[in-house]
């Protein structure tokens, strides 16, 4: 079984590390190019980062003393191919649990993937990744958080859940230590500080790559709390009770939030210890627990990039979410603030169980309204469920046995959420100036054009901003024959040929084709008639048994009236009767006799071979035979031609000039040559004879020939 001494390794070669250093884009084939040169830029952020992590080994040390722990083992293509990744995180037995149940645990995790309940029924479960209580917050920064991060610096919106009972490690997981500072200063400092110091080490990679391009970036933060169905502004807590609005170009946004630009992690450190100080505030003034409320930290991150006198706008926003506790608010014996908030804290969460379950369904091609606008988390964050948004829900659970139904139903929640289908794009726009759009457009429109003109004859014409010569494929257009684009007349023939060649070939094809229909045809008429055969023996079957049944009963008549209990007349009446009956049944027999039947097959097979011969006659090959018949008489009737020319030409030549002169003489010439000439002329126009009348019996419809 895997341990998580080989999880640092598993990591780094999760990101490509060490296989493809020189080229880690290769192990995401596919990639639009300006994606993979994200992602260059990122897997060298990430090993930088990793460079210079100060508890990189600590992985090894910390869960060497572990009892049983299994490896992540993340897909490194996971996000390309998916949208919505569901964690678990089992977090340690605490104290309490211990003292008030020992160590009785409700969960066995099975590998790195696989988590079995153990109370009745036992339920096993699957997710994307199960990370065990010895999962510390960096490495499960590295598998969940530098992926989310990495994503947004693309530019597609990324949102993280933390899900769970209260106590089950949600806030650990999300803030953790942060009065301790980053991950420089605390181990324990959690998810959101290190997305962000990651996010701002990346910036500063991207900047230093990219200089040339005037590159910005511009990050806003807002943190806000949704309690009891209202909105507070944690970084402005004066302004509660917001609206959330929604608006076709900014989308769902909650009005007069307080956005603070951050620049650096140790910005938004500051605005997340305010807010969390502003939230533990309103909890004691209102008398309640901050796990009965929802915090959500969203940051913005806007990148433009000039080049070329094109502006390239980029946007993502990253949501951080904290959800209330799980577990179902007690609403009997409350009243008034206490029944108000225990129905709207159930209401949120079990409106967020709907939209998840809705959504499920339409992913199973069910169509469903989803219910978004019935709570305000649900409301606010509707683009990270089922929208445009890569979404990593962290389903966090206890093991002790003494919250057993809780686990059970976190278990429950994430699998469902595990079918929820997001479209997330990279939220990409390019604007500039009009004059470098024009040149742009020209320059693209000259590619077209040297383009087309290499399709319509290889000369590529760079100038020709027409469509002259017409396009590929069309009546009169060239196509274009290899790299070099060249064109001749010799190969306008050679094509012809080819035509003509696929042509007959096209013809013998479609003419097989049909003989094969014919042949299934004659099967099927012969697979009927076996059937019909079966059938008649049946039938015979059937006869016999009758006949026997009539002669059973002629002998027992026949006993009968040797007793004398019935008359002679009597048997010889119903004798008759079943005879009668008997010749019936013998008829229908002859009817469907087998020789008939074997006659009728014979019949029918003929007359499909009939068929067959007719159409591959009347069809196709006929005229492809005579037109080659006819080549050959033509090709005989030069030859015949050629052949009397030379003859003549021979003769004349073989008399003497003197002689030639002399018209008697000629004639004696002639009649001297005679007898061999003769003979060769004779022969010559029974040949030509023959096949003008072959040519004109091919040209001859068929009906009207005489018989031979
Ligand atoms: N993975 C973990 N490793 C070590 N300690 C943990 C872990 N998860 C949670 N804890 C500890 O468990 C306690 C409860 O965790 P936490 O406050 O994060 O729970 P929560 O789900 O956010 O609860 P609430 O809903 O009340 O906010 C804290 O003391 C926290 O430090």
């Amino acid at each position: 079984m895997p341990f998580l001494s080989d999880t640092a390794s598993a990591i780094k070669s999760r990101f490509g590390f060490h296989d493809h250093s020189s080229d880690p884009v290769r192990s995401t084939p596919g990639l639009p190019k300006s994606v993979a040169k994200e992602a260059v830029s990122a897997i060298r952020s990430i090993r930088d980062w990793n460079d210079d992590e100060d508890d990189d080994g600590k992985f090894s040390t910390s869960t060497a003393s572990s009892n049983q722990s299994f490896e992540f083992r993340e897909d490194p293509s996971f996000w390309k191919d998916h949208n919505v990744q569901v964690i678990i995180r089992i977090r340690p037995l605490s104290n309490t649990e211990i003292s008030v149940q020992g160590y009785g645990k409700c969960i066995r995790q099975e590998s790195c993937q696989t988590i079995t309940w153990t109370g009745h029924p036992e339920s096993r479960f699957t997710f994307d990744i199960v990370a065990d209580e010895n999962v510390s917050q960096e490495q499960l920064f590295k598998v969940a958080g530098l992926a989310m991060v990495d994503n947004c610096m693309i530019g597609y919106n990324s949102c993280m859940f933390a899900y769970g009972q209260t106590g089950s490690g949600k806030t650990h997981t999300m803030l953790g230590d942060i009065e301790g500072g980053t991950r420089r200063h605390s181990v324990n400092c959690g998810m959101t500080p290190r997305v962000f110091e990651y996010l701002f080490s990346r910036i500063q990679k991207e900047k230093e790559a990219g200089r040339d391009e005037k590159l910005k970036f511009v990050c806003k933060c807002s943190f806000l709390e949704i309690y009891n169905e209202q909105i507070l502004d944690l970084l402005d807590p004066s302004s509660n009770n917001l609206q959330i609005r929604e608006d076709i170009k900014k989308g769902v946004y909650v009005e007069n939030l307080k956005e603070v630009e951050v620049t650096s992690a140790r910005d938004v450190m500051q605005q997340l210890i305010q807010g969390a100080a502003n939230r533990k505030v309103a909890a004691t003034n209102m008398n309640r627990a901050s796990s009965r409320s929802h915090s959500v930290f969203t940051c913005i991150i806007e990148s433009k990039r000039e080049c070329q006198g094109v502006t390239h706008h980029r946007f993502a926003r990253l949501n951080l979410v904290d959800l209330a506790g799980s577990e179902r608010q007690k609403s009997s014996g409350a009243e008034g603030e206490r029944l108000k908030e225990a129905t709207n804290i159930n209401k949120s969460l079990s409106t967020l169980g709907l939209v998840i379950m809705n959504l499920v369904n339409i992913s199973n091609g069910k169509s469903l309204h989803v219910p978004y606008r019935d709570s305000k988390l649900t409301f606010l964050l509707q683009d990270s469920l089922g929208g445009n948004s890569k979404t990593i829900i962290i389903a966090n659970v206890t093991p002790s046995s003494c919250c057993s139904l809780e686990t059970l139903s976190t278990l429950k929640f994430a699998q469902r959420a595990k079918f929820i289908k997001n479209n997330a794009i990279v939220n990409e726009d390019a604007s500039g100036d009009v004059i470098a759009m024009k040149v742009q457009i020209q320059q693209l429109k000259k590619e077209v054009s040297h383009l087309r003109g290499l399709v319509n004859g290889g000369t590529g014409n760079q100038d020709n901003d027409t469509l002259a010569g017409g396009f590929p494929g069309s009546p009169g257009s060239f196509k274009w024959d290899g790299p070099n684009g060249s064109f001749s007349p010799f190969i306008s023939s050679k094509r012809t040929s080819q035509k003509k060649d696929y042509e007959v070939a096209l013809v013998g094809a479609f003419r097989r084709e049909k003989d094969k229909d014919i042949a299934l045809q004659a099967l099927a008429a012969e697979s009927q008639a076996a059937l019909q055969l079966a059938k008649q023996r049946e039938d015979e079957i059937q006869g016999l048994k009758m006949r026997l049944r009539f002669r059973e009963a002629g002998i027992k008549r026949l006993e009968a009236v040797a007793c004398g209990k019935i008359s002679a007349e009597t048997h010889l009446l119903k004798e008759k009767e079943e005879h009668l009956k008997e010749i019936e049944v013998l008829r229908a027999q002859v009817d469907r006799n087998q020789e008939v039947t074997r006659f009728a097959m014979e019949n029918l097979r003929l007359k499909e071979e009939i068929r067959r011969l007719k159409s591959f006659y009347e069809e196709g090959e006929r005229e492809i035979m005579n037109e080659q018949i006819m080549a050959l008489q033509n090709k005989l009737l030069d030859a015949l031609d050629w052949k009397l020319m030379h003859e003549s030409e021979l003769s004349n030549s073989n008399m003497p000039m003197e002689v030639q002169n002399d018209d008697n003489f000629l004639i004696s010439n002639q009649e001297q040559a005679s007898p061999w000439q003769s003979s060769i002329k004779e022969e010559n126009e029974f040949l030509r004879m023959q096949a003008i009348q072959n040519q004109s019996e091919m040209d001859t419809p068929e009906e009207t020939r005489p018989l031979p």
